[in-house]
């Protein structure tokens, strides 16, 4: 991988982002920031604190400076909230120098991933499997539009996932 372009990994919650960011980060040995932490750390607070006490709104405008701040640097591995994609000037941020990943799953495997956790407060309720659904299919398009690069979760472990990944980062590399 000889380009600086950062890679951002996009997805719906629970998909891995995190998980493969941070293997892909180490076998390219680049640094590796998740969104959702970056809110965390400048916040000096979690994420349901933030979502309580600031509201969805709050959090947004926190993930957007985060988004525009990792977007400058080069050669970055970035997982990204589920949601950074809702926001237009997040979009463009990524798209400007940014090679994206868009890492897919059913419903069924996003709700098998999410369900022990509960540190994402948009599933805090009675029925997280469909707002799950919605979720999915609202932000699908968003999803695909930035995607230079798709892959499905749903068979494969994350080592062998991040494998399939660096030859397909090879070869957009090499068509680009
Ligand atoms: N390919 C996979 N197969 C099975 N389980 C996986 C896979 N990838 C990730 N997981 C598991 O799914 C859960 C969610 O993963 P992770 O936190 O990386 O998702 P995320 O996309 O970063 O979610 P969020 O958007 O909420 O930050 C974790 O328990 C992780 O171990
Ligand atoms: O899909 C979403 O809107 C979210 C996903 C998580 O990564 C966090 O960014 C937060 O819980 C919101
Ligand atoms: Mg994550």
């Amino acid at each position: 991988m000889k380009s600086r372009q950062n890679i951002f990994l996009i997805g719906p919650m629970g998909v891995g982002k995190t998980t493969i960011g941070r293997l892909l980060a180490d076998r390219l040995g680049r640094h590796f920031y998740d969104t959702d932490r970056v809110v965390e750390e400048r916040t000096g607070a979690d994420i349901p604190w933030i979502f309580d006490v600031e509201g969805e709104a709050g959090f947004r405008r926190r993930e957007q400076a985060v988004c525009a701040e990792l977007a400058q640097e080069q050669a970055l591995v970035i997982a990204t909230g589920g949601g950074i994609v809702i926001n237009e000037e997040n979009r463009k941020a990524i798209r400007r120098d940014g090679i994206v990943i868009f890492l897919s799953a059913t419903v069924d495997q996003l709700v098998d991933r999410t369900a022990k956790d509960t540190r994402r407060p948009l599933l805090q309720n009675d029925n997280p499997r469909n707002v799950i659904a919605e979720i999915f299919e609202t932000r699908l398009p968003l999803y695909q539009e930035l995607a230079d690069i798709t892959v499905a979760t749903d068979r494969s472990a994350p080592r062998l996932l991040v494998n399939d990944i660096l030859r397909q980062l090879d070869q957009h590399n090499e068509n680009a």
